[in-house]
């Protein structure tokens, strides 16, 4: 169940003053008005059908909504869809979303959401699964979905949806439960209504794809009696036809090989044809097929593969097992034309449980207690002028489920408050108990009383009434008729969301769901594959019968199977933490921007909306263990040093100066009011808020501290590295400088120097030529002299010298 911390949402409506009814419904309006179509109460979403595109589901939004708290933003359905997945993956526990509401509230769309989100965050692993998932819908959607006046894509049969996930939390599969497929809608439609969607899928693509026509004997659909029960509908074939491929295609997508693919549209095609024949009356006693008749059962014999002898016997005469000896009577015309659309029921809802078989063993999550979170889309309560078997069933569900919600929202809280010996007034709700006992509480109840007329030979629905009239003529829930003259054709049983009359004609027949066994064990001799195999399939639900075939008490009736199949629903979810989808219908006109005060009131109090937030204004809808509030709300406090004591909790309650009377110490929870639970909440904001200034502030400044640090030790390098660069370049242009000083003076000395000595040289070689000039010239005075000397004599010649 759900844990004790209730979270409140953005738009939790339990915060209004005054919870009246017009007060809810204005709220919605102002929310509706803005294009909001999601809030909570509590943590059960209300979601009001938009009926227009509102751009909140894009693969962006997922990631948005991805790993965040519920409340956290604002209400979606991803938001319980992420809260769900949480759950399994930090609990461990399986999950379950109830999407209930009307016919048209969006309960389907809101599952495909939920599948849509589930499939995008875990979509890294094994893709192929999460596709097959996605395309199942497609195909369920084709033969399980038809155009209503409520919804032109209304689901004609509830489903329970479980997605498995593996140890990593991957999805690893999907079981599909299917409920109560609407079978009357296969031979007949109200005004404004139509068939099943792929009747007119296969149809149209016969028109478009002369092969297809050929193969499955199509004819385009004015021909067929069963697509204009009412009124002819104008069909866009090149819709349809596309649709079509969309659902061959997700056929593949699941691994169907084309054999049984075409096998299933022979069938449809069969179904069709069935409901072109006429008959023709012999003498009151028996009936034969007209000439015109011929076509249509050569086409059916070709479509199903069998004889057209056997398929005689079956549209013509009837077999009745007395003791093992059967015998054959032949069917009056009436009598033929009801067996007619029996076989027609048969085959269509047979073809579907098939298909949902075959879906379930293509996405099989596989054996071992994989964990799953299950998505429940099942038909709202249903109230029409004229109501039938069909919507006792309906209604019985939501009966079974208002029950199971009560127990989860109401019973479930007042127990905890006995257990936790809280004062509390008993807050009052639609218990719908004694409504559901009528219904199906043995031995005496509206369903066993149908069941032992079903098990008479000749039980028929005025002795049902009849029987049902003296038994419960004073019950607080029964009602015997809309007025005394309708007695004999009515009873009426007062739901909780209103009293519903019920025609009693045809209920012992619905409930008797002749199955059609001899049609099926012709059929079983076909020589199509398909339809052989589709003979012998059994509902493996309810594979359970004992009783030899053929005897009046061979079969579970339909209302047995049903119940059970509801009680197992509902032990499932039992056992789930349950998370719950309101959704509503804002007009009856399928318009967007429409809004009908009115019927959202009626919607939202048939839902239990209005209860759940009568008891969460007088109740106390939070609880939280002493723990988790003194964990929670001692920042309040100055003396955090504190012992897990009753003083300390009332300490922390007087700071909101509220009395007593809006909380209340059990034995391990604090149970709050939602005043004082805000004024707490705000509080504890403010004080959060006030802190987070403070750390912001601290953390601000040592981390500009150390930025200014970080900057000043950049700056001193760069400082440090910049002066030394300029150093350098400096030294290395005075380094230069000098080189070029010193190379011009080495220059200027080393010219001089060679000036001086070429100089030098010039004056030595001068003195040295000098030298030689008077060397020379004193040897030519030498020798003169010598020469005069020796011509006039020595004394002479160095006189002269002296
Ligand atoms: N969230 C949404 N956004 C846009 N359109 C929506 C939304 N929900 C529902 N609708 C519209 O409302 C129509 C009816 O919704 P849906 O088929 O889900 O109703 P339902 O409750 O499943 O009805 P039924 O019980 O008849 O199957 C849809 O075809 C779609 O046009």
């Amino acid at each position: 169940m759900m844990s004790s911390v209730r979270k409140v949402g953005v738009a939790d409506m339990t915060t209004m003053s005054e919870i009246d009814e017009i007060e809810i419904n204005q709220n919605l309006n102002i929310r509706y008005c803005s294009d909001i179509i999601y809030t909570y109460t509590g943590s059960i979403l209300i979601a009001l059908n938009p009926y227009k595109t509102i751009n909140i589901y894009s693969k962006e939004h997922v990631s948005e909504y991805h790993r965040c708290k519920l409340g956290d933003l604002s209400p979606h359905v991803f938001a319980l869809a992420e809260a769900a997945y949480t759950s399994i993956v930090e609990d461990n526990l399986n999950q379950a979303c109830v999407i209930s509401g009307e016919s048209g509230a969006g309960k389907t769309e809101t599952t495909k959401f939920i599948l849509q989100y589930l499939c995008t965050i875990t979509s890294n692993v094994s893709s192929w699964v999460q596709q097959q998932i996605l395309e199942a819908n497609t195909i369920l959607e084709a033969f399980g979905n038809a155009k209503t006046i409520r919804n032109d894509n209304s689901s004609r049969f509830g489903k329970f949806m479980q997605v498995c996930f593996d140890d990593h939390n991957c999805i690893k599969g999907c079981v599909i439960q299917d409920y109560l497929l609407e079978q009357s809608r296969i031979t007949y439609q109200s005004e404004g209504e139509r068939n099943y969607h792929i009747m007119y899928q296969l149809v149209a693509q016969g028109q478009e794809n002369t092969d297809v026509a050929k193969a499955f004997y199509l004819k385009p659909p004015e021909f067929y009696k069963y697509l204009n029960t009412t009124s002819t509908e104008q069909i866009n074939m090149a819709l349809e036809s596309k649709k079509f491929d969309a659902v061959t295609m997700a056929f593949t997508v699941l691994q169907v090989p084309q054999f049984v693919i075409d096998g299933v549209f022979k069938v449809l095609s069969s179904i069709l044809w069935l409901g072109n024949i006429d008959f023709m009356d012999i003498d009151g006693e028996g009936c034969d097929f007209s000439n015109s008749d011929q076509e249509a059962i050569s086409n059916i014999s070709s479509l199903l593969g069998l004889k057209r002898c056997d398929l005689q016997n079956v549209l013509l005469i009837r077999q009745i097992n007395v003791r093992g000896n059967i015998t054959e009577i032949p069917l009056k015309i009436k009598e033929a034309v009801e067996n007619r659309h029996a076989m027609a029921k048969a085959l269509y809802s047979k073809t579907f449980t098939w298909l949902v078989t075959k879906i379930n063993n293509c996405t099989n999550p596989g054996k071992g207690g994989a964990k799953f979170l299950g998505v429940l889309d099942i038909f709202g309560f249903e109230n029409f002028s004229q109501n039938s078997f069909e919507q006792l069933c309906i209604n019985y569900t939501n009966e079974k489920l208002h029950k199971f919600f009560n127990h989860y929202v109401f019973a479930l809280e007042q127990s905890i408050y006995d257990q936790e010996d809280i004062i509390f007034n008993h807050v009052e709700f639609t218990d719908n108990s004694q409504c559901l006992e009528i219904i199906e509480k043995p031995p005496r109840c509206v369903f066993k009383l149908l069941t032992e007329q079903c098990h008479m030979p000749k039980g028929s629905d005025s002795a049902y009434l009849n029987n049902m009239h003296s038994e419960f003529e004073f019950h607080p829930n029964y009602i015997k008729g809309s007025d005394r003259r309708h007695w004999e054709t009515e009873f009426g049983i007062k739901h909780y969301a209103g009293s519903v009359i019920y025609t009693v004609d045809g209920f012992v027949k619905k409930n008797r769901d002749v199955q059609q066994d001899v049609l099926f064990d012709y059929m079983s001799f076909s020589e199509d594959i398909f339809v052989k195999d589709l003979s012998k399939f059994q509902d493996p639900q309810f594979v359970n019968s004992n009783y030899p075939r053929g005897s009046s008490k061979s079969k579970c009736t339909v209302s047995d199977n049903f119940r059970s199949q509801l009680q197992s629903l509902i032990d499932v979810l039992q056992h789930t933490k349950t998370w719950y989808v309101r959704c509503i219908k804002p007009n009856l006109l399928k318009r967007p921007n429409n809004y009908n005060n009115s019927l959202v009131l009626d919607q939202l109090k048939y839902l239990g909306v209005v209860d759940i937030i009568r008891i969460r204004r007088e109740g106390f809808p939070i609880h939280l263990s002493h723990e988790d509030f003194i964990n929670k709300y001692k920042c309040l406090m100055q003396n955090k040093s504190f012992e897990y004591s009753h003083k300390y909790i009332t300490d922390i309650m007087e700071t909101t100066y509220l009395t007593n009377t809006e909380w209340q110490i059990g034995k391990t929870k604090i149970f709050l009011r939602s005043v004082i639970y805000e004024l707490l909440e705000d509080k504890r904001k403010e004080k959060i808020y006030k802190n987070a200034v403070t750390i912001q502030k601290y953390w601000k400044r040592f981390y500009c501290f150390k930025s200014f640090l970080r900057i000043k030790l950049a700056v001193l390098k760069i400082q440090h590295a910049y002066k030394g660069w300029k150093l350098r370049i400096h030294f290395m242009r005075m380094r230069r400088s000098a080189i070029v000083i010193q190379s011009r003076l080495r220059g200027v000395f080393a010219r001089e120097v060679a000036t001086a000595l070429r100089e030098m040289r010039r004056v030595d070689e001068e003195m040295k030529k000098r030298d030689k000039m008077f060397e020379q010239l004193a040897n030519v005075q030498t020798n003169a002299l010598a020469d005069c000397e020796s011509s006039r004599g020595n004394q002479r010649i160095g006189s002269y010298f002296r």
